[in-house]
């Protein structure tokens, strides 16, 4: 089935759990029992025989590149793609083919990245819908009160039951959306890149409702490129490569540059560059007295070059910080310069002829249209900004597109697929890929490594470099606290839309930043 084992001496299957030898396992003891499972999109494989179990009160991590399929696993698990061929069992009985409804029935329920949620609807709506659609006799009334109840119980009482789902944060969203998957008491709990958007403290509450669930006999199928968070949760995982399984491993067998290097296929490590030495000490950006939504008075100066990480939880301000620098919400400020200019206020068009990009925190809602091509995507903030009219001439810039693809290796066909086709951390790679060797001045990035394998972050941090390098300023928000501390000159840390502490030399550690996004500030 495989054609490598982190450790040979430790077997894939939990002891108490074995599976045959041949790597065919048992379908009386394991939960799930996933044979052969292909995928095909017309000539695109995206899964190539892939088999695996999982047992009760097990965590299987599945790791991979970007493209890797798996996704593409985790929706045939949810009945939402239909296999080409294989075979799924669950506590012994042959799921139907792509049945969303014999899934749920089984007790498969899936959080996923790019969220099932629907925007318009509120939280508790959301929760209460069973297999999509709100079930007869619906009350309203009674809709919020259990939902507050059920947000309780996952300790989740900061969340407004009668919020409109597409008002709150990505991060709350993704709240939801487990905590969605866990009031149908899962027997397999599928996490597909469910915890992207979350800082530690909500990766604790995941990893807290995890082990509830897997001491009641549970089990999770763990997807991430969180290698960190595999290490801590997952009791065994399979590293997917090219849509198949390229080796396996058990908790405390491996090292992350052995898992990077079987998901990539050759010898790989990971690694943080040094933010670049400076060459100059113009400003790229200043302003005084900012304030928008969420934005209490932030005053902030970024040098041309210069990498200005900003740390803090999720709802504190950041998301909003960098909407109002693009112009992209409402925002006064006592002062405002950019690349020299004293400016009133901006908006996107005006910033990108500035010269500043823009990667916002949801791709998909504020980032791609998944409906235009790989180039068009690449080419649409440059084209709406001069106002061209039409659609982006790709062939044109074919040049400046197939360098941008290769330095970021996006898995594509080309730049003339359609930018939905592509795998969700693929898409990612697209949204940063529009402002290199472009944006001039400023480039401000939400979480941009959001959902990216560990290889492509690497690349991307190089981006970064490179950016600063040519002298852009880069303001970067940053889920991980380790980027920040690692890739960045200086991290200010906002707490309640003001900015708490300011981070530099031998002030910027981790517990430092994470100290100060708790509101603590670390001594001088
Ligand atoms: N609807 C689709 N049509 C065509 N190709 C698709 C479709 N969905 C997925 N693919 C392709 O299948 C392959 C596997 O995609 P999948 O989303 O499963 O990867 P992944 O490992 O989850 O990646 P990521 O880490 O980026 O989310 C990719 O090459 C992707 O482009």
């Amino acid at each position: 089935m495989t054609d490598a084992r982190m450790d040979a001496a430790a077997p894939a299957a939990a002891p108490e759990h074995p599976g045959a030898p041949d790597g065919h396992p048992s379908p009386v003891e394991a939960l799930l029992v996933a044979t052969d499972l292909v995928k095909s999109y017309g000539p695109v494989q995206a899964v190539q025989g892939v088999s695996f179990q999982c047992n009760p009160g097990e965590v299987l991590a599945l790791v991979g590149e970007n493209g890797a399929g798996k996704s593409t696993v985790a929706k045939m698990l949810a009945g939402a793609v239909t296999p080409t061929s294989g075979s799924i069992v669950v506590s012994g009985r042959p799921l139907a083919s792509g049945s969303v409804r014999q899934s749920r029935q089984s007790g498969v329920r899936c959080a996923f990245q790019e969220l099932a949620l629907v925007p318009d609807w509120t939280v508790a709506e959301n929760l209460g819908l069973p297999d999509g659609a709100p079930y007869r006799g619906f009350s309203q009334k009674k809709s919020v009160v259990a939902a507050a109840e059920l947000l309780e119980t996952f300790d989740l009482p900061h969340i407004d039951p009668r919020a409109t789902v597409g008002t709150l944060s990505l991060a709350d969203r993704q709240l939801v959306e487990i905590a969605r998957a866990l009031a149908g008491r899962p027997k397999l709990l599928i996490l597909d890149e469910a915890s992207s958007a979350l800082t530690p403290p909500g990766v604790a509450w995941l990893f807290q409702r995890i082990r509830d669930l897997t001491a009641e006999g549970g089990s999770v199928i763990y997807v991430s490129h969180r290698l960190g968070e595999i290490a801590e949760i997952a009791d065994r995982g399979a590293v997917l490569r090219d849509g198949k399984v390229a080796g396996e491993f058990v908790r405390g067998s491996w090292t992350d540059d052995q898992l990077i290097s079987l998901m990539a296929g050759r010898e790989a490590a990971r690694f943080f560059p040094d933010p670049p030495a400076r060459t100059t000490d113009a400003t790229a950006l200043s302003v005084t007295g900012l304030r928008s939504e969420g934005v209490h008075g932030i005053d902030l100066s970024l040098g041309a070059g210069e990498i200005l990480g900003i740390g803090g939880l999720q709802g504190h301000g950041q998301a909003e910080l960098l909407r109002a620098l693009f112009g992209a919400a409402p925002a006064t400020a006592d002062s405002w310069v950019i690349a020299g200019r004293s400016v009133s206020g901006t908006t996107p068009v005006r910033s990108v002829r500035h010269g500043v990009g823009y990667v916002p925190e949801d791709r998909k809602r504020e980032g791609l249209a998944l409906e235009m091509t790989v180039g068009e995507n690449l080419l649409v903030p440059w084209f709406k900004a001069y106002q061209l009219g039409g659609r982006p001439r790709v062939a044109r810039e074919r040049g400046w597109i197939d360098g941008i693809l290769a330095a970021l290796s996006v898995r594509t066909r080309g730049p003339n697929e359609l930018s939905g086709a592509l795998s969700g951390g693929n898409q990612q790679k697209l949204v940063f890929g529009r402002w290199m060797n472009r944006a001039r001045t400023v480039v401000l990035l939400h979480d941009p490594t959001r959902g990216i394998d560990v290889r492509a972050k690497q690349e991307l941090y190089e981006a970064i470099v490179d950016l600063a390098k040519q002298g852009v300023g880069i303001v970067w928000f940053s889920t991980e606290v380790e980027e920040l501390v690692h890739v960045c000159h200086r991290v200010v840390v906002l707490y309640q839309g003001t900015v708490i502490d300011e981070l530099t030399g031998t002030r910027l550690t981790g517990d430092a930043v994470v100290g100060a996004s708790m509101g603590l500030r670390a001594a001088a």
